[in-house]
């Protein structure tokens, strides 16, 4: 499919970006403690470009130190940071891409920790995030911000950017002097929008006359605040117009604040949910609008450009998910595309595989982040690899190895790929981790993989195949501990649910274990009008879920009227219900239909033992049963090392 639309030029004020892809401003996690960038970061940026992106927006950067949000922020306060910046710039440009900086300041959500001095907002008023004691900046120290700005943009115009982003969003020092919630002032800059957008548009004209009228100038606003007093899409509506009359050339419209949350949110959140909110503050602006918020998928895109309801589109986590998400568009290989499931696993909630892994990376495309570190090198020596289990572990050695050149099969006893990553696609609003799989398959399939399905490996077989290096990724099977009255062989698993082998309905319903798979099944099971409780013996449910997403799913558990016994210890099954310790005493939960068991899943390696290849090796949930993100990360090592 052709999605020519997206790929029509526009006029940011008077420069020309080359189609209408943003990557919008995102800690890369690589910066330095000196508040440099990274040869890793500046990888990272180019290679988004180089990928396809027209515009790139630089994660933020303080125009003044005691302004920093995070300990490693780049700086802008003084011309130190001129040369180091300047290489950004001459990356992106070398593939054609234009480069805008994020101007930032933290406000009352800085840290004293972290800035060596007492945080400073529009109003004496303390972040709920952070507790600190907030000191009000006085008028004269506002008008000097305005000037920190403009002297910040005119360094970043030095350093060769195209343009620079006023980060009027998410809650910090701008979008606190735009909020009702935080900005109480009585001067000039507080009491009615146009005081309160006062701020703003002094930064947005200084920047014009220190910079020129010919150097854009985009705001970024928060269309909804999500906390008690915070900015509605009216109020945005209302800035964005002032917005505009102050000179800036185009409006970026986010969500979310620090405290009320979602400026990145889970999966939950629907593809493009945020785009309603760019569309309605389009109409009442003439200069370009772009959206943001989940967006991931080729024909949203498409339609969101091609149907007028915002000029641009900025793709966060899909940036980050794949850099060539543009690209690939153009090329007409969106089979491709890895697609960003909103999981937050790896980029938001940024937490290393081992200790070379730092900074932003994804979980289904781990070469996200290690951009001047892992390279494909094609094998002097070409084996024949034989790969057992077409989970995602499996499939992304596979891949990646035959790229490198090896001859590659894959058997899978299953007719379809994907294992339980498959099956964790079932549960509502996680349908795009489907198309994790997809796109593996086809870049096995691109790279020559051979794909065995309805295949049930045995040693003999295994080991008739000859192949130079075995790899094991059979994954994992339920874990059904040794509980009183649990049979075994015919007890109902979350997986017999999620795979549709067994049909619940209309029923009173027990679910054994309150983790992440404990948690969506019921919340699947919900939607057949089922009675749900879940018991499990740690006090917090779903505890090893991303801590956004996981509010978000008890909300909804909470919503289906589910009912949730945490310090629950199970001593025996019982016919209809069971028997368990609950803070030290024998309680008996009884009158259920059907008892689910979710207590987790086990390793399922069956045939490394007799095996005969020189060179074995066991990934994924075969060797340890854990998340996909390690499963994923192990493999892609071993598919480039091999
Ligand atoms: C790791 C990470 C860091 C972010 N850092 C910034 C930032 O520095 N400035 C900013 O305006 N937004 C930041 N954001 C928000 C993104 O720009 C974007 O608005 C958000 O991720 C929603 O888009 P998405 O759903 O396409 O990911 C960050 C997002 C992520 C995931
Ligand atoms: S880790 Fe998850 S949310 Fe983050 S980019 Fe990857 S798929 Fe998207």
């Amino acid at each position: 499919m052709k999605y020519t639309n997206l790929f029509e030029p526009i006029n940011i004020g008077q420069l020309t970006i080359k189609n209408r892809f943003v990557m919008p401003a995102m800690d890369s996690g690589t910066t330095t403690s000196e508040h440099l960038f990274s040869d890793q970061s500046i990888a990272y940026f180019a290679a988004r470009a180089k990928g396809g992106f027209g515009l790139i927006i630089t994660e933020y950067m303080a125009v003044v130190p005691e302004g920093i949000g995070n300990p490693k922020e780049v700086g802008l306060w003084d011309d130190s940071f001129i040369p180091n910046i300047s290489k950004l710039s001459d990356a992106v440009h070398k593939s054609n891409g234009k480069i805008f900086a994020q101007l930032h300041h933290s406000g009352m959500m800085c840290v004293q920790k972290n800035t060596g001095v007492q945080p400073a907002g529009p109003s004496a008023i303390a972040s709920a995030n952070y507790l600190e004691p907030v000191r009000e900046y006085s008028t004269k120290e506002v008008y000097e911000l305005i000037e920190k700005f403009a002297q910040a943009a005119q360094r970043t115009k030095k350093a060769g950017f195209d343009g620079v982003e006023v980060h009027g969003a998410h809650g910090y020092l701008i979008a606190q002097f735009l909020s009702t919630a935080t900005n109480k002032r009585v001067d000039e800059f507080g009491g009615s929008y146009d005081n309160r957008f006062r701020f703003a548009r002094l930064i947005i004209q200084r920047v014009k006359t220190l910079c020129g009228n010919d150097f854009p100038v985009l705001f970024r606003l928060s269309a909804e605040e999500f906390m008690d007093g915070g900015c509605t899409i009216d109020d945005a509506i209302i800035y964005a117009s002032l917005a505009q009359d102050a000179g800036a050339d185009a409006i970026h419209v986010s969500t979310g604040t620090g405290v009320g949350g979602n400026i990145v949110t889970p999966l939950y959140f629907d593809p493009g949910f945020n785009i309603d909110n760019a569309t309605k503050i389009k109409a009442n602006v003439s200069i370009p609008v772009i959206g943001v918020g989940r967006i991931n998928d080729p024909a949203l895109a498409n339609q969101i450009i091609t149907s007028g309801r915002a000029d641009m589109i900025s793709l966060g986590r899909q940036s980050v998910c794949d850099p060539e998400f543009p690209n690939k568009i153009f090329e007409e290989r969106t089979d491709e595309i890895f697609k960003c499931t909103g999981c937050m696993q790896r980029c938001y909630y940024s937490k290393g595989y081992d200790e070379s892994d730092v900074g932003i990376s994804c979980m289904i495309n781990p070469f996200s982040g290690k951009e001047s570190d892992w390279k494909f090198i094609n094998t002097a020596v070409k084996k024949k690899i034989v790969v057992v289990g077409a989970g995602p572990a499996g499939l992304e050695v596979a891949w990646i190895a035959a790229k490198r050149g090896h001859d590659v099969s894959v058997y899978e006893k299953n007719s379809t790929p994907g294992g339980n990553y498959r099956l964790a696609a079932i549960p509502p609003k996680k349908q795009d981790l489907a198309k994790t799989i997809h796109t593996y398959t086809t870049l096995c399939k691109k790279h020559g993989v051979e794909l065995h399905y309805d295949y049930e490996m045995t040693s003999k077989k295994l080991n008739s195949l000859n192949g130079d290096v075995v790899i094991l990724s059979t994954g994992s099977t339920p874990l059904l501990p040794p509980i009183k009255g649990l049979q075994i062989d015919d007890c109902i698993k979350a997986n017999d649910i999620l795979d549709g082998t067994k049909v619940i309905a209309n029923q009173n319903v027990l679910i054994i274990g309150g983790g992440l798979v404990g948690c969506e099944t019921a919340e699947f099971l919900s939607g057949y009008h089922n009675n749900i409780s879940i018991v499990d013996m740690e006090s917090q449910f779903a505890k090893d879920a991303v801590k956004r997403s996981r509010a978000v799913l008890m909300e909804r558990l909470q919503h289906n009227n589910v009912s949730m016994y945490p310090n629950t210890k199970v001593l025996e099954i019982l016919k209809d219900g069971i028997k368990a310790i609950r803070d030290d005493n024998e309680v008996t939960m009884n009158g259920f239909d059907t008892v689910i068991i979710a207590l987790g899943s086990k390793a399922y390696n069956p045939l490394e033992e007799s095996i005969q290849a020189n060179e074995v090796y066991v990934i994924g949930d075969a060797k340890i049963a854990r998340d996909a993100k390690a499963a994923i990360y192990e493999a892609a090592k071993l598919g480039l090392s091999i």
